[in-house]
């Protein structure tokens, strides 16, 4: 089962990137293609009958596996950026994560008003950094479609932050502790 296959591969680092966190590191399942392949055409089994105009992926995890899953569905990939990345007119969004704070960007033509968006991450720790997405996709007028995570921490309980966006939520690896 690709869940048993991710959890062999994912690696725990302890305390890192600070004391009495464990951080999940998925590079071990970059060294793997075919996984990685598994990966993208699970994602896309399981939203297939949701609707998506572009998938939005956020700097840097979720760029990872977010834009291989945009051209395997044939969709455009919006880049979302931490601060003072992205080189045309911006909008952002400062938001609290498991280990600090951060400000995320979006281009303001990223895309077309009413567009439905699924925005795309490795990993859902508090969801501070999904539901500050969510915001900028609000603020430009479009639709979140729903979140994929190939991880969800699930013991900090976050899930319910997402839904007043959207309750279309694809995990493949959930952590109960
Ligand atoms: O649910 P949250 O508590 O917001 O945490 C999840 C976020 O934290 C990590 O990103 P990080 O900011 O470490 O950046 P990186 O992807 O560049 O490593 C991860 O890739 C998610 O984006
Ligand atoms: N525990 C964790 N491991 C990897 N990335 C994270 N982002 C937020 N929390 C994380």
């Amino acid at each position: 089962m690709l869940e048993e296959q991710l959890k062999a591969s994912i690696r725990d680092v302890e305390d890192f990137p600070q004391v009495g966190i464990t951080f999940k590191d998925i590079t071990p399942i970059l060294k793997d293609p075919e996984l990685c392949h598994q990966v993208v055409v699970e994602f896309a089994e399981q939203l297939k009958d949701i609707e998506i105009d572009a998938i939005a992926g956020i700097e840097s995890r979720g760029f990872l596996f977010g834009f291989m899953l945009a051209n395997y569905m044939n969709k455009p990939f919006i880049p979302i950026r931490k601060q003072g990345k992205l080189p045309y007119k911006t909008i952002s969004e400062s938001y609290k994560l498991e280990y600090g704070q951060a400000t995320i960007e979006i281009h303001d033509d990223a895309f077309e008003s009413g567009q439905k968006i699924l925005i795309h991450d490795d990993l859902l720790a508090t969801g501070g950094t999904v539901v500050a997405a969510s915001k900028l996709i609000e603020k430009l007028g479009g639709v979140v479609a729903g979140y994929s995570f190939v991880i969800s921490l699930d013991f900090l309980n976050s899930r319910g932050r997402l839904t007043r966006f959207s309750d279309q939520i694809v995990t493949l690896v959930s952590y109960n502790q």
